[in-house]
């Protein structure tokens, strides 16, 4: 069994004094995807679950976490997921459901049996994993990209042309909490979440993908007028206080899986940051 990392919160006048090295420490997920293995970071925050599961040739079982003190993982938790390999098998109660990359996933509470394989071990699924705490069971449901009703917004002049794909949310897959979806650059653009905003009833969490291995992303954390730099390379996942903005710059353009829990779950519920305020 795996044991899960934990990370808890900081406050804001103690993530102003952090050292990059300690930025890092707190907020940086890295090394999530390691073949063959479920590997978690519990955040404090909402109580969000960061999950990498990377099944090679063998098959891996959800495991409950000793952090969770519960019989089985779902229990009390709901779970999304998104495929950032090739393509993959997520078995839930002995039902095979397949997922291409960009193919998404919801399971409900309660769900007891769930297990990840790759179709072939040569081109590995990787899937990205997000869970946090549920009220009550909405049903298991497996979408693809096609279906996750994008939206293009932003534009080449600013360099922040994207497409976004919402997964789980209250006019697509059903949930307690969890809203999840993709955002994918454009060839070109390379800033995403700009004009920045922040959703102070609400954690996020954003794992980059599709970024060439020589590139990175230059994400943006703190509250808007004490904003700090985190350096990402490709699947790294970076964790949101609900007080932080969360914005990024590439040195290409690039994806990233958004995820977020916590009062409500309205996407549009998000407060703008003027950029003549940042700092
Ligand atoms: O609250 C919503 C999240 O920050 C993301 O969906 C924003 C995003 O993907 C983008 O603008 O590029
Ligand atoms: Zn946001």
């Amino acid at each position: 069994m795996e044991t899960t990392q934990v990370r808890v919160e900081s406050g804001r006048t103690e993530v102003v004094r952090m050292s990059n090295g300690e930025l890092r420490k707190n907020f940086l997920v890295e090394d999530l995807f390691a073949q063959d293995q479920i590997k978690w970071v519990y955040s404090h925050y909402d109580r969000m679950m960061i999950g990498g599961a990377a099944p090679g040739t063998a098959p891996l079982d959800l495991e409950t976490q000793p952090v969770l003190r519960t019989p089985y993982f779902l229990e009390r938790r709901e779970m999304g997921v998104v495929n950032l390999g090739g393509k993959g098998i997520v078995e839930v109660e002995g039902e095979d459901f397949g997922l291409e990359k960009l193919g998404g996933m919801y399971l409900g509470r309660g769900t007891r049996r769930v297990q990840f394989r790759s179709e072939s071990a040569s081109d590995p699924a990787l899937f990205y994993l997000l869970s946090a705490p549920a009220h009550q069971a909405y049903p298991t449901v497996c979408l693809t990209q096609a279906e996750a009703g994008p939206m293009t917004i932003g534009h080449p002049l600013t360099a922040n042309q994207r497409t976004i794909y919402k997964y789980i949310h209250p006019e697509g897959v059903q949930s307690c909490q969890l809203v999840m979806g993709v955002t994918v650059l454009s060839a070109g653009s390379v800033w995403n979440t700009m004009p920045t905003h922040v959703h102070d009833r609400r954690m996020e969490v954003y794992c980059y993908f599709d970024l060439p291995e020589h590139q990175r992303v230059l994400h943006l954390m703190g509250e808007p007028h004490e904003t700090r730099h985190l350096w990402l390379t490709n699947h790294q996942a970076v964790i949101s206080p609900p007080w932080s903005v969360h914005t990024g710059c590439g040195t290409s353009h690039y994806s990233f899986v958004w995820g977020m829990a916590g009062e409500n779950q309205d996407y549009t519920d998000q407060d703008p940051i003027d950029l003549s305020s940042l700092r």
